[in-house]
């Protein structure tokens, strides 16, 4: 099932907290929407899921307008952060629950087998009996799964359902949900705010901020053409230099650096961590070192440029750190925006 945002707009009371998002999800895409806390996220999603009515836009399921559709007829699976599963039912009386109140009637033998399919497909084969309060977190998110899984529905709505897990179990989790989208290759619309799930888990990434998309694309395009300072921010930590544009290239604490660019003016050199070259003489932009960290995949140098901008950078745990003076830094893949933009 395809859908389709077409400049959806939500208003709380005065508050505008969705401005016109268009967005199209092709029919078994994994969309992510990606962006901090308050950016609207959720709002979309509960509009999809019919939950909440947009003031304004459209939103189509298929070729038809969604507004005409009533919630239960939208062929919607939902899961959220918060286990909503029912304490006083066992695992399989959880799951069977939306089968025993949907619209399409099953009798008692087909609820059964199709419950023992739906533990096989989240691998919790022999847990049906237990209660909730008797399986661990990450297992209760599969039960939520497969409750959401139980009624077929044409498209999956997924609000952080890792998101009060641990990072080894939310890591697991995304793998397993990918292969299970891959599997049954259902329209899903995941929503989080953890910018590594979603470039793990989604076809498509779509960034929003205070309501607005502010990049969509694939885990590549938006990794390696970020089209904001927001942008490059929020997917993974990044070092700002501040810098000059003149003449097609940048100055970064008065040295030439080599980054070309077409701005005038102030400008902000974003790098990530592990862009950063430290060489021992020669040209760089000189950095005096102040801390050496210890991580498990190497080592991470914090050091100071001389216009007192804060550098983190990660070198291989063979290289021996050599703290003299006089080395520098080399900027690669950087990102140039204008400053303030
Ligand atoms: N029912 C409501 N009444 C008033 N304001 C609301 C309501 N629901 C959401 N908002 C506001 O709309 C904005 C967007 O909220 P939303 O929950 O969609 O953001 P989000 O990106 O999902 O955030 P989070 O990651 O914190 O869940 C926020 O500023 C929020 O306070």
């Amino acid at each position: 099932m395809k859908i389709r945002l077409d400049r959806v707009i939500k208003t709380f009371d005065t508050f505008r907290a969705v401005h016109g998002v268009s967005l199209d999800i092709e029919s078994g895409q994994l969309v992510a929407l990606l962006g901090p806390s308050g950016s609207g996220k959720t709002t979309i999603l509960r509009m999809v899921a019919g939950l909440e009515y947009a003031d304004g836009g459209h939103i189509y399921f298929g070729d038809q307008d969604a507004t005409d559709i009533p919630v239960r007829d939208r062929g919607v699976g939902f899961v959220f952060q918060h286990y909503a599963l029912f304490p006083h039912m066992t695992v399989a009386e959880n799951i069977a629950f939306g089968m025993k109140v949907s619209k399409t009637k099953r009798s008692k033998p087909e609820i059964v087998t199709r419950v023992s399919e739906l533990l096989r497909l989240v691998k919790l084969e022999g847990l049906g009996d237990r209660f909730p309060g008797q399986i661990s977190g990450g297992q209760r998110q599969r039960v939520a799964l497969a409750r959401a899984l139980s009624v077929d529905p044409k498209v999956l709505l997924l609000d952080e359902p890792f998101g009060a897990l641990d990072a080894n179990v939310r890591r697991d989790l995304r793998r397993w949900l990918r292969e299970i989208h891959d599997e049954l290759g259902i329209t899903t619309l995941f929503v989080t705010h953890d910018q590594e799930e979603a470039l793990d888990l989604a076809d498509r990434v779509v960034i929003l901020n205070e309501g607005r998309i502010v990049q969509e694309g694939t885990p590549a395009e938006v990794c390696r053409h970020p089209g904001s300072a927001f942008v490059m921010q929020f997917l993974g930590d990044v070092n700002t230099f501040p810098g000059v544009a003149r003449d097609g290239f940048v100055f970064v604490s008065e040295r030439a650096t080599g980054i070309a660019s077409t701005e005038t003016g102030p400008v902000d050199v974003f790098v990530r961590p592990r862009d950063i070259i430290w060489q021992k003489d020669a040209g760089g932009i000189p950095v005096d070192i102040e801390r050496i960290l210890h991580r498990p995949d190497g080592l991470t140098v914090v050091g100071t440029t001389k216009d007192g901008v804060r550098v983190e950078f990660e070198i291989p745990e063979q290289v021996e750190p050599d703290l003299s003076r006089g080395a520098g830094i080399i900027l690669r893949n950087p990102q140039v925006f204008p400053r303030g933009v």
